[in-house]
């Protein structure tokens, strides 16, 4: 579905040598960000929002937002990326997923970037400028959730993937990626600005994002499109954090080394490549795989980048690369099949692609992992999910599962 598309937007970025911190600034129950380290987008308000569903989600967003870029009347006097016309966005997993997927123009944007911060302010048309002030909110009082079980349960969740094990055995499916859920309650009036701060305190070498009620902080670039350049970090493969530094360094050598990691990477980093290749140019893997360290574990990651060869924007190589071989499999369509099978839970936006789209198609997208949905009714849904080899192992990767949990666990707990 798609709104009659397009609106014609007036947008005005100005240089603001005001506040740094975005997450104060933010609304705290409907908080839109974007943030890694000292560099992120804050929106306030809703000036436009777009829908969509099904398989031509992403084709549909971007030809809207071609059409509503062409119709804006732009100023911009910084001129980063980042800066002028910027829709936030977030979108559905799966082809037949019930969850709408969205692209939503803030009225207003903080961002910075290389020790600058800018304003956008963003209305419809000639309206009078209506933005919601640039003013920073004490963040409100502490609380605390707990997480439920969900489908499947950690049995359950066992059972698939021994299921998953058994058809690899058989023949066809190389590899196949499943998840679990949590659930929680939050309390009437959470600031999730809390759980934000949590998230980018904690865990700065990934983007802490909120879009639309999906909230978290995801380690994993699915594609970052800047001055005709591409890029994409590819993560698949983990390993527990050790308990000291030598068993630190046995567990990033003894993940690097590991068969069954690395051919479940190497099937995550070959399906990007291969997706990237008819809209990249001079694709390379630069110094190959390397173990990333974060709090809660190390994961094998592999960065791609290139030129763009046909012009593609940001969101015509979402459509190119999602879903990865890091949150389906290989091959996608048995692996996807697969995962309808044995889940049994529509993943919504979990494992979708979440970021940000500016005018000229350029943006940063990640994949939405270590993160949660909040539901209209305070409900709060926590999904994680492995890399299912022929080599896996039911307890591992149930164990995998709670380690990639912790990030949202205890940023509300
Ligand atoms: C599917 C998830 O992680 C993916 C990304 C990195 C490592 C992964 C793994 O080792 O299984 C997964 O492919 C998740 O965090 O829910």
């Amino acid at each position: 579905m798609s709104t009659s598309a397009p609106a014609t937007l007036t947008v005005e970025t100005l240089e603001h040598d005001g506040t740094r911190r975005l997450i104060p600034l933010l609304d705290a129950r409907r908080p839109l960000l974007w943030q890694r380290r000292d560099r992120g987008l804050a929106g306030v308000g809703e000036v436009l929002r777009l829908e969509y569903s099904g398989p031509t989600r992403f084709a549909d967003a971007a030809r809207d937002w071609a059409a509503i870029t062409a119709a804006a009347d732009v100023t911009d006097e910084v001129g980063l990326p980042g800066t002028g016309l910027v829709a936030f966005g977030t979108f559905a997993f799966d082809d037949s997923s019930a969850e709408r997927s969205v692209l939503i123009v803030p009225r207003l944007i903080v961002g910075t970037a290389e020790g600058r911060t800018w304003v956008t302010r963003i209305r419809l048309g000639d309206a009078a400028d209506g933005s919601p002030e640039l003013q920073p909110r004490a963040i409100g009082p502490e609380y605390r959730i707990g997480f439920l079980p969900g489908t499947p349960g950690p049995d359950g969740y066992r059972a698939a993937v021994a299921e998953g094990v058994r058809r690899i055995a058989e023949g066809g499916l190389d590899k196949v990626v499943l998840a679990r859920q949590v659930h929680g309650r939050l309390p009437a009036g959470a600031d999730l600005r809390r759980a934000l701060g949590d998230l980018a305190l904690s865990y700065p070498e990934c983007w802490t994002f909120a879009v639309d009620g999906m909230l978290g902080a995801s380690p994993e670039t699915l594609v970052r499109v800047v001055d005709g350049r591409v890029s994409t970090r590819v993560l698949a493969g983990s390993a527990a954090r050790g308990a000291d530094a030598d068993a630190d360094r046995a567990a990033a050598d003894g993940l690097r080394t590991s068969p069954k990691n690395t051919s479940e990477h190497d099937f995550a980093v070959r399906s990007a490549l291969a997706a990237l290749a008819p809209h990249g140019e001079e694709l390379t893997t630069g110094e190959g795989v390397f173990a990333l360290k974060l709090p809660n574990l190390w994961h094998l990651a592999t960065d791609i980048t290139g030129r763009i060869g046909d012009g593609s924007g940001s969101l015509d190589l979402l459509g190119a690369l999602h879903p990865t071989a890091a949150v389906a499999g290989t091959p996608r369509a048995d692996a996807l099949a697969t995962i309808h099978e044995l889940e049994g839970f529509d993943r919504g936006r979990f494992a979708g692609p979440v970021g940000w789209v500016g005018a000229g198609g350029e943006g940063e997208w990640a994949i939405a992992l270590r993160c949660a949905q909040l539901g209209a009714d305070g409900a709060i849904t926590a999904s994680a999910g492995a890399g299912i080899v022929a080599a896996s192992d039911p307890d591992a990767e149930l164990a995998e599962t709670r380690m990639k949990l912790r990030p949202i666990i205890e940023a509300f707990g």
